[in-house]
């Protein structure tokens, strides 16, 4: 069992931070959280209701309230995936960067639309042009991703079990290297 930091996960819309998430816990024995489900169920609301009456600051000042709190609790045991738009704050980032292993899961706009499109619970994507938005929101944050990223791991074309499986053995090598260097 790899013993690794808290494992927190971050990328766009789609990119399967919480699939994957889930995943990952179990392959290392953590606990899985998701901030949306925390931030829903503290709020007793989903989150389109959330943009609804609070709007998208309503939602953020939640959102980092709920990251510093799992930061906190949560010692070496958690993997958490978070909302796309979790590293817009450098609040946040200033958090990511230092509480954790993150890993940005990366996906091309292209995935992004395809995997969001069965869905209707993401208020940024309720527009006209989805693509158009998710093209925008990608060249403001692809650069804060790699800026908290401990590492990087694609998954265009990747079964989830297979970007579990390249996931354990990226935070493995990264784990062993680390301890060579200290
Ligand atoms: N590697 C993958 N390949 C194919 N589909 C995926 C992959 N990862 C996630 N999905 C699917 O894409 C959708 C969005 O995934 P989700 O985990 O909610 O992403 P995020 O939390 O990053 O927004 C879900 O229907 C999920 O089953
Ligand atoms: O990109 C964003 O700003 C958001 C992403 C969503 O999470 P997922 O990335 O898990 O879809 C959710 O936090 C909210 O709808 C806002
Ligand atoms: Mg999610």
């Amino acid at each position: 069992m790899i013993k690794a930091p808290k494992i927190i996960l971050v990328g766009p819309m789609g990119a399967g931070k919480t699939t994957i998430g889930r995943l990952l816990a179990q392959a290392l024995g953590k606990e899985f959280y998701d901030s949306d489900k925390v931030i829903e169920e503290n709020a007793g609301a989903d989150i389109p209701w959330i943009f609804d009456k609070e709007g998208e600051d309503g939602f953020r000042r939640r959102e980092t309230q709920v990251l510093k709190t799992m930061v906190q609790e949560n010692a070496s045991d958690m993997v958490l995936a978070t909302g796309g738009g979790i590293v817009m704050r450098e609040e946040n980032r200033s958090i990511l960067r230092n509480d954790a292993l993150v890993v940005y899961l990366y996906a091309s706009v292209a995935q992004q639309l395809h995997r969001t499109s069965k869905s209707s619970h993401r208020p940024l994507l309720q527009t006209g042009d989805p693509k158009a938005t998710l093209k925008k929101l990608f060249a403001v944050r692809d650069p804060l991703y790699r800026e908290v990223a401990t590492l990087i791991v694609e998954t265009d074309s990747r079964h989830p079990k297979h970007v579990v499986n390249k996931l354990v053995d990226a935070i493995q090598r990264h784990l062993t290297m680390e301890k060579t260097e200290s």
